[in-house]
């Protein structure tokens, strides 16, 4: 499939259209199965280079989403398009021009980058596997400098990485290939105040500089509020909010957006050189 560059006809990016999923409980083989949605008609679009939260707690149905906007799973009803093509699972040949411009940032960096593979090899490898001809160098230097690490990581290992320089590396992988969109599944959890604070400042440049969007799934709203100008909460498969952020912060709709208020203020309270928490 060619890469056309177009939009939706919506002038979105990335569309989702009353998604529905449905998962089949486990239960006696003689019994009929029960099924249960974990997704209910959700539909959002995605603008170029918008910054997006997606929020709910653990359950909400978060992956499932996720993985049906990456095309690793197939809706029940419903769908996710890219510049007018529908998102399905399909041959990586097929799926090629898809990942080009939507790259996924993994929840846990560590186990997701081959512990026998320089960091150079690691950041090559989506340019190899895209066939993107390019100056890979060049790019793999514009990669590593982009995410504030020094060439002396080329030749490291995943061992010899910090958990914030493990992920990195894990954008540089995704930014690589010059991606419109980063789609990133909990990319600070298990990083210390600090490192989340630098890690977000990287996500925030390339945004500025690169024009790159990100779509950052997180179960903790105090690090959606310091990156997105929109937020959209999931809870229980259904969306029940999306709106800008500030406003979200200032008047929410839903007594399950004020639960998640809470929370990620209490985190930030208990939180050592915490930050002031930007809208309460
Ligand atoms: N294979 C499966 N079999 C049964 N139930 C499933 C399966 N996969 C997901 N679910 C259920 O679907 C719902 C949504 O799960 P999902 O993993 O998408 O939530 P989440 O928001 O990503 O949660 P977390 O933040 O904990 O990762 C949950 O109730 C989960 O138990």
């Amino acid at each position: 499939m060619p890469h056309l560059g177009r939009l939706n006809d919506d002038g979105s990016l990335l569309k989702v259209e009353a998604l529905e999923k449905h998962v089949t409980l486990p239960g006696p083989f003689w019994a009929k199965k029960a099924r249960r949605r974990t997704l209910d008609s959700v539909s959002f679009s995605i603008f170029q280079g918008e910054l997006i939260g997606l929020a709910g707690v653990s359950g909400a149905g978060k992956t499932t989403l996720l993985n049906l906007m990456l095309g690793l799973d197939r809706a029940d009803a419903g769908h996710v398009i890219c510049e007018g093509q529908l998102i399905r699972p399909g041959s990586a040949r097929a799926l090629r021009w898809y990942r080009r411009a939507v790259q996924y940032i993994p929840q846990d960096p560590a186990s997701s980058l081959d512990p026998r593979m320089t960091v150079k090899a690691l950041i090559r490898e989506p340019l190899k596997r895209l066939k993107i001809k390019a100056d890979h160098a060049a790019r793999i230097d514009e990669a590593l400098e982009q995410v504030g690490l020094s060439p002396e990581f080329l030749s490291r290992r995943p061992d010899e990485l910090s958990g914030g320089q493990a992920q990195r590396v894990a954008i540089a992988r995704a930014i690589v290939v010059r991606p419109k969109l980063l789609l990133a599944d909990e990319p600070l959890s298990g990083l210390d105040l600090p490192m989340q604070a630098h890690i977000t400042d990287v996500l925030k440049r390339l945004n500025h500089e690169a024009g790159i969007g990100l779509l950052l799934i997180s179960h903790d709203l105090s690090v959606v509020c310091r990156l997105c100008q929109r937020t959209i909460i999931l809870d229980r498969g259904a969306i029940i909010e999306d709106r800008p952020t500030p406003e979200l912060f200032d008047a929410p709709g839903h007594e399950r957006t004020i639960a998640l208020i809470d929370a990620a203020a209490g985190h930030r309270s208990s939180a050592v050189n915490a930050q002031p928490f930007p809208f309460t």
